[in-house]
């Protein structure tokens, strides 16, 4: 869970203002989404043709969709699968599998406007940044699993949140689990989520509990096969917390987006189990713009990518993931029954929150609330730089405030205030992220 739909207008700095709104508030689909949320029968491209045909005003796109009864479906991309066929079966294989951050550059295949269509693990490793276990618990054990969150599922909530002044919801349910009683405690008092509160924490289940020790060994194992990036934690990726979503029924989606990186640090790594019904999770590379607003690569890079999530597959968003890429869970139009979940699937993210990225820690805006950490996606200039903004704008009824910072973490990701970590040496030496300059500097001092 995370913020799958965003505002698109923050009363913000000025600094804020242009990274935010340029720079991850894609606000084609939030705007698609919240068409959606209104009307939720209709197709994505019904509702992207309407949002066209009224230059992308949301307002007179819904009226125009709601007065037109005869309106006709189109068809979207079929979600179930016939066959299972691999890349490789059709092309020579271009690299070493591994991801986007092997040396070579693998052969891209995404193109702009179209689906890439992956099923086979190797093809996923090459072409994404994920990588895919199928049958990944025995049988049983996964069938046990999803027992359990089906039954834990009938009390999920909705996720409210504001978009464009209006309160919507998230297009599925969701729930949080914490192993102890302290760090559920924690979760509802100290952290903070789309600016308030979570008031649903959950203890983790028998069966939660039981499947943590094997995702935690096959994560680990998977990031051995890649290179650590910079600013990325060596430790051992250690799961103490999972999000668990249960996606009720094709029409149940969610939204383009990156997972917030507060909590976990920046190039966070996150194992995410899919069980029941068979969904298609889509990944699309975010190409930053230069300041003529020209792309800096090639504009199929930002081409859609489909990986196919069965029933036990356990999915890896390696370290490049959430900077550098977009995720969702695309509406389908039909799915195939299955024989447990019936038209459910459900999804445990787990998630290694980290201690020094406790809200404690963290650096706290003008409204005294903990600062959410972000990333410059889209803008060329300050590309992959971290900054801490405020999130209250969020909340319906509240504006966020002006606060605006640059974050600072040595190669391992270790932020400045951890004092008895932080290696000053790295930082230093580094062009990508030197700490504000002069100008934001004064700009920052003012706004505290
Ligand atoms: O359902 C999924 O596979 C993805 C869920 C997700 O992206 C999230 O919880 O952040
Ligand atoms: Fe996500």
């Amino acid at each position: 869970m995370d913020a799958f739909l965003r505002r698109a207008k923050r009363k913000s700095s000025s600094v804020t203002q242009e990274l935010v709104q340029d720079d991850d508030e894609d606000s084609t689909e939030v705007k698609l989404a919240l068409l959606a949320s209104l009307l939720p029968d209709l197709s994505h491209e019904v509702l992207l043709d309407a949002l066209l045909a009224q230059e992308g005003s949301v307002e007179q796109a819904a009226s125009s969709l709601l007065d037109s009864q005869t309106e006709p479906k189109k068809p979207r991309a079929p979600v179930t699968v016939g066959a299972q066929t691999s890349l490789r079966s059709f092309a020579s294989k271009s690299s070493a599998a591994g991801g986007a951050e092997t040396a070579k550059k693998p052969r891209l295949l995404s193109k702009k406007g179209t689906t890439l269509y992956l099923y086979d693990p190797e093809d996923v490793a090459e072409h994404t940044p994920c990588s895919i276990i199928h049958n990944f618990l025995p049988q049983e054990e996964a069938n046990d699993l999803l027992r359990e969150m089906l039954e834990e599922s009938k009390s999920f909530n909705k996720v409210t949140f504001k978009l464009f002044d209006n309160i919507v919801q998230s297009p599925h349910r969701s729930s949080f689990y914490v192993a102890t009683e302290a760090e559920l405690n924690t979760q509802k008092h100290e952290y903070f989520y789309y600016g308030g509160r979570l008031e649903d924490v959950r203890r983790i289940t028998p069966q939660l509990l039981r499947v943590r020790p094997k995702v935690q060994e096959a994560v680990n194992k998977a990031i051995q096969s890649r290179k650590k990036l910079r600013f990325q934690c060596p430790d051992e990726w250690t799961p103490n917390a999972a999000f668990v979503n249960c996606y009720n029924g094709p029409h149940e989606s969610v939204g383009y987006h990156s997972d917030h990186l507060t909590y976990l640090g920046p190039r966070a790594i996150i194992g995410s189990l899919s069980l029941g019904v068979a969904r298609e999770f889509r990944v699309r590379r975010i190409v930053p713009k230069d300041a003529d607003n020209n792309l800096t690569d090639d504009a199929d890079a930002q081409g859609q990518i489909s990986i196919h999530l069965p029933h036990n597959s356990l999915l890896i968003m390696h370290s490049n993931m959430q900077e550098e890429w977009k995720h969702s869970i695309t509406p389908a139009q039909a799915i195939d029954p299955h024989p447990i979940a019936g038209n459910r699937r459900i999804n445990i993210t787990y998630r290694d929150y980290k201690r020094n990225f406790h809200p404690n820690f963290t650096p706290r805006c003008q409204c005294n609330l903990p600062a959410i950490l972000r990333t410059v996606q889209r803008k060329k200039d300050n590309w992959g730089r971290y900054f801490w903004m405020c999130h209250r704008g969020n909340v319906p009824g509240q504006v966020s405030c002006s606060f605006f910072q640059w974050a600072v973490f040595d190669d391992d990701g270790v932020p400045e205030w951890d004092t008895a970590r932080f290696k000053k040496k790295d930082i230093a030496t580094t062009e990508q992220n030197p700490g504000p300059s002069a100008t934001e500097k004064q700009l920052i001092s003012k706004e505290q």
